[in-house]
């Protein structure tokens, strides 16, 4: 039996294994297997613990300066580059573990090293450089009346961001089905569907639903949320800085922090260790 811990992120649920020396390697049907609501733990990803130093390829890509790395795994048991609410509750895994010190900690990823701060209520946490990507898929979805443009975002990881007309629309799509895009992304893509709700005060306010890539629609994206967040910033104009982002799951939000590198994304929110258990699935 292995020891795991399940937590979640604004309803984002994750299971979590803690393998510093890298021995576990689950496999993708171990994957799907953990991460089954009826016959497993059930999450919409997994994230394992290892340390960086046991993993000499991801070590050697990073070039030091993160003691743990995040390996991420979507539920169908896909390999993912990185997970914005996942990485605030492995920092909460570590914190309980008593494994590092996580006022300020750095965790190695498959998107490079992550910069992640504990704040009141929950962890802040630097998703790096955001680049809006050229090209306008078209994004079919069922009950989206028509076929509407997206924005590609790079956050690590690969999403569109589509403009719906009003919370009305919002709440009649069935995402039960991947939205189609056109032309198709390969290797596929995680969608966020947007309502812009205005701007109040230097607070711009949007309201997500999302497919992620590898899971489904689940209650909350955070790498999505920032990407819905630069979409909509773009869309506007080009501000303001900080966004308030209304998911399923609860709210988060996003900070423009402009560096030499570009304009990165700081990502906010809760993450809890709901329950801890044994797994026989490894
Ligand atoms: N839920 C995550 C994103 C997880 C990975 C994604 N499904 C992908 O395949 O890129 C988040 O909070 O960012």
């Amino acid at each position: 039996m292995v020891a795991f811990a399940k937590g979640q992120g604004t309803g984002n649920d994750f299971v979590l294994l803690v393998d510093p020396a890298g021995e576990l390697s689950p496999t993708p049907e171990q994957v799907v297997a953990l991460c089954d609501r009826r016959f497993g733990i059930g999450g919409d990803g997994l994230i394992v613990a290892t340390r960086t130093e046991a993993m000499p390829e991801h070590e050697r890509a990073l070039g030091g300066g993160a003691e743990w790395f995040m390996d991420y795994r979507n539920a169908d048991g896909s390999v993912a580059e990185m997970c914005g609410n996942g990485i605030r509750v492995f920092a909460r895994l570590l914190e309980q573990e008593g494994l590092a010190d996580v006022t300020d900690l750095q965790v190695g990823t498959r998107a490079g090293i992550k910069h992640v701060r504990a704040v009141d209520g929950g962890f802040s946490a630097d998703l790096g450089a955001v680049r809006l990507e050229d090209g306008e898929p078209l994004v079919r979805a069922a009950g989206l009346p028509v076929a509407r443009p997206g924005q590609r975002v790079d956050v690590g990881n690969p999403h569109v961001v589509v403009a719906i007309a009003d919370d009305a629309e919002l709440a009649a799509l069935d995402l039960h089905t991947a939205p189609e895009l056109e032309p198709a992304t390969p290797g596929g893509v995680n969608v966020e569907l947007v309502v812009p709700q205005g701007i109040a005060g230097d607070e711009g306010r949007i309201r997500m639903r999302v497919h992620e890539r590898g899971s489904g629609e689940t209650l909350s994206c955070g790498t999505g949320a920032v990407a819905a967040a630069f979409a909509t910033r773009h869309w506007a104009g080009g501000a303001p800085n900080r966004w308030r982002v209304e998911v399923p799951g609860g709210v988060v939000h996003v900070d423009v922090d402009q560096q030499a590198d570009g304009e990165h994304a700081w990502l906010t929110g809760p993450a809890e260790i709901v329950y801890r258990g044994e797994t026989a699935i490894l």
